[in-house]
């Protein structure tokens, strides 16, 4: 019987040290697997608090890529919006049917149509620091070039500015690789941020990085530009002082505020000096911002030649939004929304006295002429 009995409590230490290794196992699997699936990567976080910084600095989760630019206007897409905010549907018959955007329950059902309704898995490939960047301008339209890039199932970008070349460069390259989408091999990871065209210290910066990025700059109108910067700043400061006040240093002597950022971000000709001091020309392309507006298609195919891409955005792929008064992306294959810009694209512009766009105009010329020799391109602004 003790014999027995002995044996028996034997047997079970056995089977409790058999178990023991076998739970240990498990456990060591499942890290690996977790870690294989991407998860075991150290994401960038500490992302809210820059919110506070600027308004402007949406969250950089590729989840919620659509929220601020791409998210239909309440005014486009009342429905869309309707459990938020019920008087959106006061402009509902300005916009027909084809406008309108089914609702979507969360943001990664976004990421999931975002690639022509296929679903997208973000656990494959590689987080690679960008190939290519649109680093500039302001108010130029990179938010429309990178969304219609989007389109492309080659281009993989990350939704929000990173800022990282000005704003949040010492928080070191791998913080700024961990934004990236993942991406396979052949595809482009890119990014937008349009202040780095007027960051004195960001060409030699994107140059330690890589100095084969290439370079993408949408420039408009510098006249034009600075009133929509205006605009923007006025949409969120309604007792900001008159567009005249700002932009001319005293109203009698007519000079230009050159130290106002709406003017000297338009001083195409200077900031584009500071880059080439860095990258050669051929690594720059450089899009017209009106034609983006007045022939998406074409806009865009000189984009895909520079990327090195097939060209597969096309002119199948707009349509002109007349309620927008903007080129919209059409219903993409297997997806259910055509998509325009929100609506902080496309604001109505205050109106400014025609001697001051005209006192404006004459001081960008020499600017815009010199840009137009050193870019090679004319852009006939003048
Ligand atoms: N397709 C389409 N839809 C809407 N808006 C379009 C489009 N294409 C170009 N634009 C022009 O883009 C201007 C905003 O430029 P950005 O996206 O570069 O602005 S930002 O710097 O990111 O804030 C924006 O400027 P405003 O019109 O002054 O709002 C538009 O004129």
């Amino acid at each position: 019987m003790g014999c027995s009995g002995g044996r028996v409590r034997f047997n079970f230490g056995k089977a409790l040290s058999k178990v023991s290794v076998f739970f240990t196992m498990v456990l060591i699997f499942t890290y690996f697997f977790y870690c294989l699936t991407g998860f075991c990567d150290s994401a960038p976080r500490a992302l809210h608090s820059q919110h506070a910084l600027d308004k402007d600095y949406v969250i950089l989760d590729d989840h919620r890529r659509i929220l601020d630019d791409m998210r239909p206007s309440p005014r486009l897409f009342p429905d869309a919006h309707s459990h938020q905010n019920s008087t959106a549907s006061a402009d509902a018959e300005q916009v027909g049917a084809q406008d309108q955007l089914p609702h979507h329950t969360s943001d990664s059902a976004k990421e999931s149509t975002q690639n022509n309704g296929i679903p997208v898995s973000n656990t494959f490939g590689s987080k690679r620091f960008p190939q290519a960047i649109i680093i500039g301008v302001k108010k130029g339209g990179t938010r429309a070039l990178l969304e219609f890039l989007r389109i492309h199932p080659d281009v993989r970008a990350v939704g929000a500015e990173p800022h990282f070349f000005d704003r949040f460069y010492d928080k070191g390259l791998e913080w700024y690789r961990n934004l990236m989408p993942r991406t396979l091999e052949g595809q482009i990871t890119m990014e937008k941020t349009p202040s780095y065209f007027v960051t004195k210290e960001a060409p030699r910066r994107v140059c330690t990085m890589n100095c084969q990025t290439k370079l993408i700059v949408v420039v408009r109108d510098p006249v034009t530009r600075a009133v929509s910067d205006y605009t923007q700043t006025l949409s969120k400061n309604p007792g900001l002082p008159s567009f005249q006040n700002l932009a001319l240093k005293n109203s009698s002597t007519d000079l230009i505020d050159t130290t106002w950022s709406a003017v000297r971000i338009g001083l195409y000709a200077k900031h584009l000096e500071n880059w080439l001091k860095h990258f050669p020309l051929s690594h720059f392309l450089f899009v017209s911002g009106e034609r983006l507006v007045s022939d998406p298609a074409g806009e865009m195919g000189r984009v895909q030649d520079f990327l090195g891409l097939k060209r597969v955005v096309s002119d199948k792929h707009f349509y002109f939004n007349q309620t927008k008064g903007f080129p919209c992306l059409k219903k993409p294959e297997g997806s259910s929304r055509p998509r325009c810009l929100g609506k902080s694209k496309g604001r109505p512009h205050p109106q400014i006295s025609s001697e001051v766009l005209q006192r404006l105009r004459d001081f960008y010329r020499p600017f815009n002429h010199r840009f137009y020799q050193m870019s090679g391109q004319d852009f006939g602004w003048d």
